[in-house]
């Protein structure tokens, strides 16, 4: 029996503030272009580069789902850049994000994103990997390309359980 269990709570930004930015047009700035054919939803999250020869990459991850409850076992940073995770298809998914505490990370937080909402996980954030639920689904990701070691991970020596 473990007390090392976290609660699912919905994704605010004001709760994701200190992690990064949610990605969601809604109350966003906004304004037409294209004489009025499209709705520019503008300037959604702040992309961070950093190190040598950093550059943007845009990607497509296929995430496949994992259970509840979740046996979490690691945790990542990225510590030359941000990572941005939008969905492109109906997902059901968790982003895991944690404080640090010189190096450790503490405070670990399980967000489950609404519909048409996204994360940009700030530079050197402590987070899970991609962590789909119930169907595969894809991921529009914008990260860090570049020179230097852009990945750290922590295994946590006992597991974390993720319930619903
Ligand atoms: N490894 C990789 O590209 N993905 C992870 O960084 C992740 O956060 O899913
Ligand atoms: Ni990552």
């Amino acid at each position: 029996m473990t007390d090392r269990i976290l609660a699912i709570e919905p994704l605010t930004a004001e709760a994701f503030a200190s992690f990064g930015q949610v990605i969601d047009a809604a109350g966003a700035h906004h304004y037409p272009i294209n004489n009025g054919m499209t709705e520019r939803y503008h300037d959604l999250a702040r992309v961070e580069l950093g190190g040598v020869h950093a550059r943007p990459l845009i990607s497509i991850f296929h995430g496949q789902p994992y259970a509840l409850p979740l046996s979490l076992k690691l945790v990542e940073r990225h510590p030359l850049g941000s990572q941005a995770f939008y969905p492109l298809d109906d997902a059901n998914w968790l982003v895991i994000v944690a404080e640090d505490d010189h190096g450790t990370p503490t405070g670990l937080r399980v967000f489950r994103p609404a519909p048409d909402q996204g994360v940009n996980i700030a530079m050197n954030t402590w987070h899970g990997v991609l962590t789909v639920l119930e169907r595969s689904a894809r991921f529009l990701v914008v990260d860090r390309g570049g020179d230097g070691v852009n990945l750290e991970e922590h295994h946590f020596a006992e597991p974390w359980l993720v319930k619903a």
